[in-house]
């Protein structure tokens, strides 16, 4: 093992490495293969569909102002029928698990549709459908859990129709569910404050909450800051622009970091390139981080490929990067036996 340990981390070490995902949108994780595969069949049954090939129609080239119309004027477009939802979902399932992630949180905005008769409940009835036989299957490595995302352009009363569905569709000690509550979307929209009640009463019922936290400027003001870390939120993802004071607030609270680099990076979130990302800064807390893809069939980056770019833009060993993979294990929401068994086996990789 030692021999091993002081080998440089390459890819194929990255891809063997046991992985947790803390922070995919289920849409935006849909490779470009699978939405190609909806859109050719859905161009043979209707010729006329107005939608170009996803595999021209979504570039690399995408900052955070294209980024969000993406899904709502054109994937949500594609993946509109229960059967394309329950096939795409599969779809991530699979790409993650063989990408080597052992314990996966996907996240999704409940959708409805009415042009298909879909509502909220049905939406989130076909992701569970999948997820269910998925982690039932003793020949999968990977168990998969969902957390249900509340947008910021929900109006109070959207927010706590969420709310109403993940206690609905709880998970329990005995079947895999809704998890948590996350708060996501365009963050240069939305009136945080307002969904206060929504994410009290979530966090009351036993919920786990995450939250998409200083995205960008604007949406990092103190008072937004103040107001987010007000619901004592179990996790915060991105943590761009923080200053000092809440820094060490963050610190103090202990809470999970969820960081996307190659998002980061490619939307120009950030200002510079890998080697600047603040990773380099929390990486030195004592927190517990998960590195994580946030919508990976956009970015086109799997989560080995993000370990991958951790260790060679901030020089890090094969032990320190097994380490890495297992810093989010405190910060699951997956519950006690979900812990113990992501345990048993980064003790049981040698690397
Ligand atoms: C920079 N990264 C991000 N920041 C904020 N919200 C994001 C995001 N990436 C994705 N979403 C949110 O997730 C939805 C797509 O997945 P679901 O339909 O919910 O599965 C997007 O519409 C957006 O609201």
């Amino acid at each position: 093992m030692a021999a091993a340990s002081s080998a440089p981390v390459d890819r194929e070490f990255t891809r063997r490495l046991p992985k947790i995902e803390l922070h995919a949108h289920l849409t935006g994780s849909i490779s470009r293969t699978c939405l190609h595969e909806i859109w050719k069949a859905k161009k043979a049954r209707e010729p006329e569909l107005g939608l170009e090939d996803p595999l021209t129609a979504i570039s690399l080239e995408h900052d955070i102002n294209t980024f969000f119309p993406l899904f709502s004027s054109y994937i949500y477009k594609l993946c509109n029928d229960i059967p394309n939802i329950e096939y795409s979902t599969k779809s991530v399932l699979h790409d993650f698990q063989a990408d080597g992630v052992v314990y996966l949180e996907l996240r999704t905005t409940p959708r409805a549709i009415p042009e298909h008769n879909i509502t909220k409940h049905d939406y989130i009835t076909a992701i569970l459908n999948i997820l269910h036989p998925h982690n039932n299957d003793p020949n999968n490595t990977m168990k998969a859990h969902l957390i249900l995302s509340i947008d910021r352009r929900n109006t109070p009363s959207q927010a706590d129709e969420v709310i109403d569905l993940a206690l609905k569709h709880q998970a329990s000690s005995t079947t895999s569910g809704i998890i948590g509550i996350d708060l996501c979307g365009d963050p240069s929209k939305g009136t945080i404050p307002t969904f206060t009640p929504a994410m009290t009463r979530a966090k009351t019922a036993g919920l786990s909450l995450t939250l998409h936290f200083a995205e960008i400027a604007a949406s990092a003001t103190d008072s937004e800051l103040s107001t987010l870390l007000s619901w004592n939120p179990d996790r915060i993802g991105h943590v761009i622009h923080v200053n000092p004071i809440f820094r060490d607030r963050i610190e103090k609270m202990g809470i999970g970091l969820e960081l996307c680099l190659s998002c980061n990076v490619k939307a120009k979130m950030i200002t510079g390139m890998y080697s600047d990302h603040h990773f380099g800064v929390w990486r030195h807390t004592g927190l517990p981080l998960a590195i994580c893809t946030d919508d990976v069939g956009v970015f086109q980056s799997p989560l080995s490929e993000e370990y991958f770019l951790a260790a060679t833009h901030f020089d890090l060993s094969r032990r320190e990067v097994r380490d890495l993979a297992e810093r989010p294990v405190p910060c699951i929401f997956g519950g006690e036996g979900e812990k113990e068994r992501l345990r048993g086996i980064f003790k049981g990789f040698t690397g």
